[in-house]
């Protein structure tokens, strides 16, 4: 049988990825840090899909095992795969690649053929950014084996995976709609036959489309709302105020994109109506705080919030929904979350103007970090 090794047990990790692994008859091999789920992945060998949607279905995930991702199996575990994919967290990457490439290096002493690494983050470039930090880690000969014998494909990953309470902690909820798309000019080798992978030369507006209009709506969703002391999506999506706030975003991003990469309008509307009836799907719990985690990698200059309106200002065109969102980001205030606590300290210590102005970009002085401030300034927390 076939083995692949997913980095990340997590939502997504367990909900899609290796899911879809499972099902295209591969051994799934799930490497996490987290020893409570591996011992619970090694004792139980399978796990239930909840499809939490109109259609109310469940699937039987089986061929599942689990190893520490810090643990002494790992290394042989990469070095044996016939294709590794990660689900970790855009910032765990580089934590992660020192591993993989003692597992290239092992495959290169055995003689091991082609390997392909797909990152399955929501960030633009998510493998060859993995791709970078391997290569830091390996050797003249492990570079010269890696470039003939393992690709790095980045993709767009969509599965909106919520936290689950079942029976099993294995168990994960999840919503029917899934889309996973790949770049086949950086695979190495044959194909890898999965199921449900989309395969494009086109990658890049692919990963803009969803990262820059689910990613940006939800993002958006989850910001107003916290500021609304709302709990859920569904509860801040279902407010007039801020559907029409979340919506007038993807909008202004999507008349960006398809400025950029030359989408269909009305095909793109679609797009934005099936999103919004996805954050409003009455069968998931899915709460604001994680959609709105990590607010500075969100606020980050090529992600859901930054880049849009940068895709918007250099076509010249309409963005205030987009800069709302931003202030509203800058509001997120949760004392569990790292990330949220590194903002509101900033803004403590700094100030919101110079905050904007060093987490976004937007100079002090620019019409757009006028309307962040001012934006910032008229809301709060209810
Ligand atoms: N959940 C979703 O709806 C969804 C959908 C699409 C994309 N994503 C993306 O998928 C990625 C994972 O998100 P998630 O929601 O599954 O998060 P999650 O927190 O549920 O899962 C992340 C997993 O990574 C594990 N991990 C942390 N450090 C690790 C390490 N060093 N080695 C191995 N595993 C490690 C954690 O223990 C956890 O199990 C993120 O990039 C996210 O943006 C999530
Ligand atoms: O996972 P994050 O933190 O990048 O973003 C939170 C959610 O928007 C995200 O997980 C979505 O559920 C997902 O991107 C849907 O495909």
């Amino acid at each position: 049988m076939k083995k692949a090794i997913q980095f990340g047990a997590g939502n997504i990790g367990r909900g899609f990825i290796g899911a879809l692994l499972s099902q295209a008859s591969y051994h799934v091999v799930f490497a996490d840090i987290n020893e409570e789920m591996i011992n619970e992945l090694n004792e139980k060998k399978s796990y239930q899909i909840h499809i939490l949607d109109l259609e109310q279905r469940q699937e039987t995930i089986s061929n599942v095992s689990g190893v520490l991702s810090n643990g002494p199996d790992i290394v042989n575990e990469v070095a044996e795969a016939d294709i590794v994919t990660t689900a970790v967290g855009p910032n765990v990457l580089k934590i992660i690649a020192s591993t993989i490439a003692k597992g290239i290096e092992a495959r290169r002493e055995a003689g091991r053929g082609v390997l392909n690494i797909i990152a399955c983050e929501n960030m633009v470039g998510g493998s060859k950014h993995l791709e970078e930090q391997v290569y830091t880690h390996l050797s003249e000969a492990g570079k010269a084996y890696a470039e003939e014998n393992v690709g790095f494909a980045n993709c767009s990953v969509d599965r909106i995976v919520p936290p689950y309470q079942g029976e099993n902690m294995l168990d994960v909820g999840v919503e029917s709609f899934y889309e996973w798309i790949v770049e086949e000019p950086s695979l190495k080798g044959e194909v890898p036959q999965i199921p449900g992978m989309k395969l494009t030369d086109n990658l890049l507006a692919y990963v803009q489309r969803k990262l820059f209009t689910l990613n940006t709506g939800h993002a958006i969703t989850a910001y107003l709302g916290y500021l609304a002391g709302m709990e859920t999506i569904e509860e801040a999506i279902n407010n007039d105020e801020i559907r029409a706030v979340v919506r007038q975003a993807m909008e202004e991003s999507g008349d960006a994109l398809i400025k950029k990469h030359g989408f269909d309008k009305e095909e793109h509307y679609k797009y934005i109506d099936k999103i919004e009836k996805r954050f409003k799907n009455p069968y998931i719990r899915d709460e604001v705080i994680r959609v709105g985690r990590e607010p500075l990698r969100k606020l980050g200059p090529a992600d859901r919030l930054v880049g849009p309106a940068n895709m918007a200002i250099q076509y010249g065109l309409g963005h205030v929904a987009l800069l709302k969102g931003i202030a509203a980001a800058f509001h997120y205030d949760n004392p569990q979350d790292p990330q949220s606590k590194e903002l509101q300290e900033q803004i403590a210590q700094n100030g919101i103007e110079a905050a904007v102005s060093s987490v976004t970009g937007f100079t002090d002085g620019s019409e757009d970090h006028r309307i962040i401030c001012e934006e910032y300034a008229k809301t709060s927390k209810a």
